[in-house]
């Protein structure tokens, strides 16, 4: 975990894409700000040549798979990809094996996430007992534990059961943590593998309907406005989730949402060739959505991306459609789709890009120390982005332990430069420093 004695000089960047100036960074701090900065003796110099820089990025949803399934992803791995994607803080979900539904687990996985040091690795507690949708979890112990547990999801499961989500919203405002859904009504899903529609029907896959997501949001938002309550949608997929966001909002109930980056750029035409790479959950939906979603990332509707990285063994994505396990990685190539889908078009300049990559996801989970200003006397955690650097997405060269991503062949319109996480380089030019 050293750093540099004579910290690090950022030369020439540009702050969310604004003129060029030097960044002196020492120890965890932003230590100066100015143009032509002397190097400080000792100092390690990262030549920006223009690079935009952004306060580090925060993911509210990553499956780390660790434990469990390290076959697939580990704490250590995810962490790299994560470093690689521009990330300075993740939250692990809780659908691992065992399940994060007690305090053992997750300062386990707290705890290893500082040993290995490249991201703040933040475990997310089960809201009910392995996920099964009954009972609830001891939330409170978890919350008080070395991982100091301030977001909980049953990801992977919707908790479907209005009573269980009501007490569970009301245990968490008593807490003062936070409820994500992953929103899907099961009695709508049941043997569902792609979005109810068009395609869906041509191809022959069993339907899952907008309104399996659609109902669950308008329920919690209304359970959440009658608990007095926080609620956090997960990856929301569709046109008629952004309305309804939209509309509670308004009701000034505390709804909060994120949107993935493949649901932003991909749609249900990518399965006519059957491949299990873009199978799901929620699955890839149609042009419309990808629109209202983008839009609504630009208005605010929508907070913040969230990656649902799903690290899946070969074995388990590369086979009949059906038999795919849902899920795609996302933390490597997130910035550079938001580029894509967002900034290219102009809906999202770079202090937007600050705002749903970084400072909002940090402020729905109260992170007091990412998504800050770039200022002088702010932690150092920053992450330098070349918007000219194109790449192509090849699965072998990414740092997950998992192969399973859509974007193969693909170019890419950006690049991450650099990661530094208090004031630690991370990653610089794709090279994890572990
Ligand atoms: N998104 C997915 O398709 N899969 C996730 C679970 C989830 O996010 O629902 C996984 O754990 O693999
Ligand atoms: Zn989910
Ligand atoms: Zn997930």
């Amino acid at each position: 975990m050293s750093e540099a004695v004579g910290g690090v000089l950022l030369r020439r960047v540009r702050p969310y894409g604004e003129a060029e100036t030097d960044i002196r960074i020492v120890g965890e701090e932003i230590a100066e700000i100015g143009t032509d900065l002397p190097v400080p003796a000792g100092a390690e110099v990262i030549e920006g040549g223009g690079a935009v820089v952004l306060p580090g990025f925060v993911d509210l949803h990553t499956h780390l798979r660790e434990p469990g399934r390290e076959d697939t992803e580990t704490i250590a791995t995810g962490s790299a990809a994560a470093a690689r994607g521009g990330y300075t803080a993740v939250f692990a979900m809780a659908n691992t094996d065992p399940v994060a539904d007690n305090a053992t687990v997750t300062d386990n996985v707290y705890r290893t996430g500082r040993e290995v040091g490249l991201v703040d690795v933040h475990p997310v507690g089960a809201v009910t007992v392995g996920l099964q949708g009954r009972q609830l979890a001891e939330m409170g112990m978890m919350a008080a534990g070395a991982g100091r547990v301030r977001l909980f999801s049953d990801d992977g499961n919707c908790v479907d059961d209005p009573l269980v989500m009501r007490r569970a919203l009301e245990y968490a405002t008593g807490l003062g943590v936070l409820i994500a859904q992953h929103a899907e009504e099961p009695r709508l899903t049941v043997g569902a593998v792609a979005h109810e529609g068009p395609t869906a029907t041509r191809l022959g896959l069993a339907g899952w309907p907008r309104a399996a997501e659609e109902s669950i949001v308008a329920r919690d938002a209304l359970l959440a406005r009658d608990a007095g309550a926080r609620i956090h949608i997960c990856h929301a997929s569709t046109a008629g989730t952004v309305e309804l966001i939209r509309w509670a909002k308004a009701q000034g109930i505390s709804i909060t949402a994120e949107v993935t980056p493949h649901h932003l750029l991909l749609t249900d035409e990518r399965l006519s060739t059957y491949d299990g790479l873009n199978r799901v959950n929620p699955p890839l939906r149609e042009a419309s959505d990808t629109e209202a979603l983008r839009s609504a990332l630009a208005d605010g509707v929508l907070d913040c991306v969230a990656t649902d990285h799903a690290p899946h063994a070969m074995q388990d994505k590369c086979c009949e459609f059906a038999a795919a396990r849902p899920g795609m990685l996302g933390l490597e190539t997130a910035l550079p789709i938001v580029v894509a889908t967002l900034v290219a078009p102009g809906l999202l300049d770079w202090r937007g890009v600050a705002r749903v990559m970084s400072e909002r996801p940090a402020a729905i989970v109260g992170l007091p120390d990412q998504g800050r200003p770039i200022a002088v006397g702010e932690p150092a955690n920053l992450t330098l982005v070349d918007p000219d650097r194109t790449w192509e997405v090849v699965p072998e060269d990414l740092a997950s332990r998992s192969r399973n991503t859509p974007y193969t062949g693909m170019t890419m319109p950006a690049g991450i430069t650099a990661t530094l996480l208090r004031g630690r380089v991370t990653q610089l030019g794709g090279e994890v420093r572990w």
